[in-house]
């Protein structure tokens, strides 16, 4: 049984954006540059922030942050993406989720520009992952997993049978995007599935994203396979303190699987090192336009 390691993936990910950064930076004077916007103050959201803001400052990027209040109306915070939609110093937006309620997400998310949306959860950017078009910024966490199996697997995915759990617009369907690009034979379950745990010992790779705690059993996984847990849960212990963990039963299925990414240091780590390597995509795109 193998412990996929995504806090080192991660980090020789890093290590090799930081080798293109500085290349950028000598050869065209260009350093890739990313804003972070956060409307309040989500526990969860500022955690993400602090890891993000120190990983892409190590790596020789440029991070800022944009603070508005909770309160903030939806026109000011659609004014704000404008402004940085038209600011060329700027290649990578990210407006963190989950927004208040009175703000609507599609909206807000509809209006970055298509280049600049390192989280690829823009439809132009869901249309063309689901077109298998190559120019789509592909969002981080399925990116992340993707990365992880080959990583394990070898590189060849082709005929793997793969059951992802959830059917979210950011992790579930282009998940499932893009492992059937990598040959995989796919089944998206959710909470409608019938028989989930019979059709869960089907796969050859798991990935586990419903966001329930340990809601993945032993007993659902065939012996041998992979399992990718995206679930960040926090959950607080007998004695009273919190943990995270993720949405697989992870004590119980490292007996039997082959491989299995811990909650943390599994998906987590990797999330952030793509929503780097998006960014410095994004501060490419604008060097290649520049010189024809
Ligand atoms: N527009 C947007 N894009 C996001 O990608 C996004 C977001 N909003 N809102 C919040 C969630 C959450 N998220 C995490 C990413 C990495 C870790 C991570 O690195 N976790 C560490 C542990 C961190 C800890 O110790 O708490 C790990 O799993 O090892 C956690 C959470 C991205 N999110």
């Amino acid at each position: 049984m193998t412990i996929i390691d995504g806090k080192l993936t991660a980090k020789n990910l890093r290590e090799k954006l930081a080798i293109e950064v500085a290349e950028m930076k000598s050869e065209y004077g260009v350093q890739p540059s990313l804003t972070v916007v956060m409307v309040g103050d989500d526990p969860a959201s500022q955690v993400y922030v602090k890891n993000k803001v120190q990983q892409t400052q190590a790596i020789g990027m440029i991070s800022s942050e944009i603070n508005m209040p909770a309160n903030c109306s939806q026109s000011v915070l659609l004014d704000q993406i404008k402004a940085l939609n038209h600011d060329s110093s700027v290649h990578g937006i990210l407006v963190q989720l989950p927004l208040p309620h009175h703000i609507d997400e599609s909206a807000v998310i509809a209006a970055i520009d298509p280049n600049k949306d390192v989280d690829g959860f823009h439809a132009i950017n869901s249309g063309r992952l689901f077109n298998g078009d190559l120019g789509a910024m592909v969002p981080c966490t399925p990116q992340g997993c993707v990365l992880l199996i080959k990583q394990h697997l070898g590189g060849d995915l082709s005929g793997k049978h793969v059951v992802v759990i959830g059917r979210s617009n950011i992790v579930g369907k282009p998940v499932a995007m893009l492992l059937l690009q990598e040959n995989c034979t796919v089944t998206i379950t959710h909470s409608r599935t019938r028989n989930l745990p019979e059709v869960c010992r089907q796969a050859d790779i798991v990935v586990a994203a419903v966001g329930i705690a340990e809601f993945v059993k032993a007993d659902w996984i065939k012996e041998g396979a992979t399992v990718i847990d995206v679930g960040i849960n926090r959950v607080i212990t007998h004695d009273g303190k919190y943990k995270l963990v993720g949405d697989v039963d992870y004590q119980a299925v490292i007996e039997g699987c082959g491989a299995i990414t811990p909650v943390p240091g599994g998906v987590g780590p990797m999330t952030i090192a793509c929503l780097l390597k998006n960014t410095l995509l994004a501060a490419q795109a604008t060097i290649s336009k520049r010189s024809v």
